[in-house]
């Protein structure tokens, strides 16, 4: 996939058959972070369709692990707050939780009770949606604390697993910079 700086921002994924399981095709992004002009890229194509638009966005949310890597970049360049969503038993005030599974197994998910305010319009933010399973769980958790989702926006999109049909069945808008196919 070419950017409109010319960048292939593709080739600095590096991809592990049958990690962390037989038969899953992991698209690592770590060597892609790791990269300064990858990140400054991703981060600039994650940003600029909200760019223009960043006072319809009140906060940026972005889900743990390496969510938070993209999510707290991104809020920094909008001008806004972040705030985690996280494994199970890591938030220390009260939380509200949603269990979820996803492509290699089932975990839940929590937000502090406290940390959107009725009304908040979230931008929503992950490295990667697969079966949708983490973002569908945290749209959950966005809605029941009376936040509106804007939009989610995540660096890999597999769309043979789902999550982004998911998500649009849902009316929520989905941006994503590449698709990783025969996954
Ligand atoms: O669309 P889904 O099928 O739900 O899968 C996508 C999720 O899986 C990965 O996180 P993972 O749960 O592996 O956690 P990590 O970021 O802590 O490694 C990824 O970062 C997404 O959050
Ligand atoms: N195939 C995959 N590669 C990296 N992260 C993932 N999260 C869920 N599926 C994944």
């Amino acid at each position: 996939m070419e950017l409109r700086n010319g960048m292939d921002l593709k080739r600095l994924v590096r991809t592990i058959p049958d990690y962390p399981k037989p038969g899953i095709m992991f698209r690592d992004l770590t060597t892609l972070f790791a990269d300064p002009a990858g990140l400054r890229a991703a981060v600039d194509e994650i940003v600029w369709p909200f760019f223009k638009a960043k006072a319809q966005i009140d906060i940026i949310i972005g889900i743990e692990a390496r969510g938070f890597i993209l999510g707290g970049a991104v809020a920094h360049e909008l001008g806004r707050g972040f705030v985690p969503i996280r494994k199970k038993g890591k938030l220390p005030h009260k939380t509200i939780g949603q269990d979820y599974s996803l492509e290699y197994g089932v975990d839940t998910i929590e937000i502090h009770a406290d940390a959107i305010k009725p009304g908040d319009r979230v931008l929503l933010i992950d490295d990667l949606i697969a079966t949708g399973g983490t973002a569908v769980a945290a749209a959950e958790l966005i809605h029941r604390s009376g936040g509106e989702i804007v939009a989610a926006a995540f660096i890999i999109d597999l769309p043979d697993l789902g999550g982004t049909a998911r998500l649009r069945d849902k009316g929520i808008a989905v941006h994503t910079l590449m698709e990783f196919e025969g996954d």
